[in-house]
């Protein structure tokens, strides 16, 4: 699986340890940013890595802010994604086998590295349960048509 990842200033560490986890994985993955603590804006970031999801090039997208919302709600923007912000491991389980989310953002501000690394590494593992979901997932990705 083909990981993209990114944060603004007030993820920027905890992106530093998800990208550190993801290594450990080896599962492949780029970094579109932010390099440095200093401040960005984070829906630059979420626009980048949630158009190389959509694009097809990443198959999923990992998004880090101080909380975890504006880049949920910037990446959700973008057609085709399915970003759920997730700072527990039930959550994230179900944004996958329920929402097929394709995009998990998380709040460094919210929680520490290590609940981070389960929720990424469950997330990652999780699949798509379809069924009854898949129908729910459809109607989600239709109301795109009414923008
Ligand atoms: O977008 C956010 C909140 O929804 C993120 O937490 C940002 O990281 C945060 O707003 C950045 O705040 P700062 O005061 O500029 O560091």
């Amino acid at each position: 699986m083909k990981v993209a990842i990114g944060s603004d200033h007030g993820g920027y560490r905890l992106k530093e340890e998800i990208k550190a986890l993801l290594t450990e994985l080896k599962v492949d993955n780029h970094d579109f940013g932010t390099y440095t603590t200093d401040s960005v804006d984070y829906p630059d970031i979420s626009r980048q890595v949630a158009e190389s999801v959509v694009s097809g090039e990443y198959e999923r997208g990992i998004i880090v802010c101080g909380t975890g919302i504006g880049v949920s709600i910037a990446a959700n923007k973008i057609n085709g994604i399915r970003a759920a912000l997730c700072n527990d491991v039930f959550s994230a389980q179900m944004s996958r086998e329920h929402n097929d989310a394709n995009i998990l953002t998380l709040g460094e501000r919210v929680i520490g590295p290590g609940l981070a690394r389960m929720i990424v590494e469950v997330w990652l593992k999780t699949e798509f349960a379809g069924g009854r979901h898949g129908c729910r997932v459809d109607k989600i990705m239709q109301l795109e048509k009414c923008r």
